[in-house]
């Protein structure tokens, strides 16, 4: 049991330290705004909700930046309309939308021929005449982005000089993300503005913005519509609030947007788009979109079908570390994930791998997010053919080429119980990938293998042992 609970202790310690390393990448790069709306430094003061809202706004970056393609899905959207007799639109081509020629031509350039699964039934919604309100569901990489930026771009009137669309994102770096995209797709547009309301970005005062849209953090933007009226809130057409389950993960967001919400007119066009729908959120987007359509689009399932599950039995780190050594030449025919509970495992375990000669990548939460993305990169690339990461760390990123993966430690929560869902996660495969996979689970006490076998039942998918020292056994695993 003390082994347990030393364990426990260091997941929840390393956790921690995951997560306040964003909070450093954050204050080393950004000074909070005039309304302390940004960090608190004093990490010991609220430390659950920071650290939450830190990850999540930390892996929603990652994922932006080192997403290429759009997340393709065979999952049909849901629509719940507010008026249900009114006909159902969705498109199947952008020209259907009748947007403005330098829009379509914007749209185009990006490379989008026709709308993804959410725009379709997003886009007619959004367009339409009177403009409707909207809450939007659907994970990371759907083209949620790309919808809400069409949205703004076709409303705007470039002939009046002041704010029209304002755009609420929950982190600045989240922020300047969603403003690449507004400049690229109106890149043929260039009569069209755009401001950034984000710290730092100081105006004199009494002074009045004249872009058309403004894209910020609800602090300093909540400061410039009310405070320092720069913006006049009266004047806005469009409001979207974007990556609403990260905005109220974040101490004092869902406040101050919910003050800006209230500060529009009432025929301003509300848009609240989320990854997730948890009850807080859903909460949330009845307070700030009022009589909204609904529309939502499952995350596709992961399955554990097609893959084969061994465990290994050892009795300590060395002999886990030895048994990968056996296993390596077989897991590196594809690409191979290694996961572990702590940053100092994972350290330590990719130190040991190289002085072995492999080649392995190391992704660690002490990193920047931006060179997290770019660990990620060259991963993807295939320049290294073996990432040791750890679960904080990894959360939520896909990698889609890697068909082995090794637990090095099994996934446990913070409460020591198996996390099932991680380990689905890491492991399974969603119908469209259907590709066969590899994943080995390494054991090292008895607690570890009730773990295991408690996993094994929850999924009713067996587990095979497996003999790291059998040379035959190897080779059957890795044809
Ligand atoms: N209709 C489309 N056709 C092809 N690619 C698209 C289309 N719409 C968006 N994309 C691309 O797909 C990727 C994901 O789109 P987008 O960022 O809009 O998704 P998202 O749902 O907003 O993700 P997140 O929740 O992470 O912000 C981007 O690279 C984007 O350029």
């Amino acid at each position: 049991m003390a082994t347990d609970s030393w364990a426990l202790a260091v997941d929840e310690q390393e956790a921690a330290a995951e997560s306040l390393s964003n909070l450093h990448l954050k204050e080393e790069k950004i000074k909070p705004d005039a309304n302390g709306a940004v960090v608190k430094t004093n990490a010991n003061a609220e430390k659950a909700d920071e650290e939450e809202k830190e990850d999540r706004a930390a892996q929603s970056l990652l994922n932006k930046l080192i997403r290429s393609n759009l997340v393709d899905t065979t999952n049909q959207v849901e629509v719940l309309q507010r008026d249900p007799n009114s006909p159902l639109y969705s498109v199947k081509s952008f020209e259907e939308l009748r947007l403005k020629p330098q829009l379509l031509q914007g749209v185009y350039a990006m490379g989008f021929n026709r709308p993804s699964k959410i725009q379709e039934n997003a886009l007619p919604l959004m367009l339409a005449e009177p403009p409707q309100n909207l809450i939007a569901q659907s994970q990371s990489g759907t083209g949620k982005t790309a919808a809400f930026v069409l949205a703004m771009l076709s409303q705007v009137e470039p002939a009046n000089g002041y704010p029209q669309c304002l755009c609420l994102s929950p982190t600045y770096e989240l922020a300047l993300q969603t403003g690449k995209v507004i400049e690229q797709m109106g890149k043929f547009y260039p009569e069209l503005k755009l401001a950034y309301a984000v710290r730092g970005n100081k105006l004199e005062r009494g002074q009045k913005i004249s872009e058309h849209i403004v894209i910020g953090t609800p602090g300093t933007v909540l400061d410039w519509c009310a405070k320092l009226k720069f913006i006049d809130p009266k004047k806005i057409k469009v409001f979207v609030l974007d990556e609403a389950d990260v905005m109220i993960a974040t101490q004092g967001h869902q406040d101050q947007s919910i003050r800006i919400q209230r500060m529009l007119p009432r025929n301003c066009q509300m848009l609240l788009f989320s990854a997730t729908f948890e009850d807080s959120v859903w909460k949330f987007a009845q307070k700030v979109v009022p009589d909204p359509n609904i529309i939502k689009l499952k995350r596709e399932e992961e399955t554990l079908d097609t893959i084969k599950q061994y465990y290994v039995l050892c009795n300590n780190r060395d002999e886990k570390f030895q048994a990968l050594c056996n296993l390596y030449g077989a897991i590196t025919i594809a690409q191979a994930m290694i996961f572990c509970h702590t940053r100092k495992t994972a350290s330590w375990l990719a130190a040991e791998l190289s002085k072995e000669g492999h080649q392995v990548a190391l992704l660690s939460g002490e990193m920047m997010v931006e060179q997290r993305a770019a660990v990620i990169e060259r991963f993807r690339e295939g320049k290294e053919k073996v990432l040791v990461t750890t679960n904080v760390c990894a959360r939520g990123i896909d990698v889609e080429q890697v068909s082995v993966v090794i637990n090095f430690d099994l996934p446990v929560d913070k409460d020591g119980n198996p996390d099932n869902e991680t380990y689905l996660h890491r492991i399974g495969r969603t119908g469209r990938f259907g590709k066969r996979g590899l994943a080995v689970n390494m054991v090292d006490s008895k607690h570890s293998m009730n773990i295991l076998n408690r996993i094994q039942e929850h999924f009713n998918k067996k587990i095979e042992r497996l003999d790291t020292d059998d040379l035959d056994e190897i080779e059957k695993i890795a044809n």
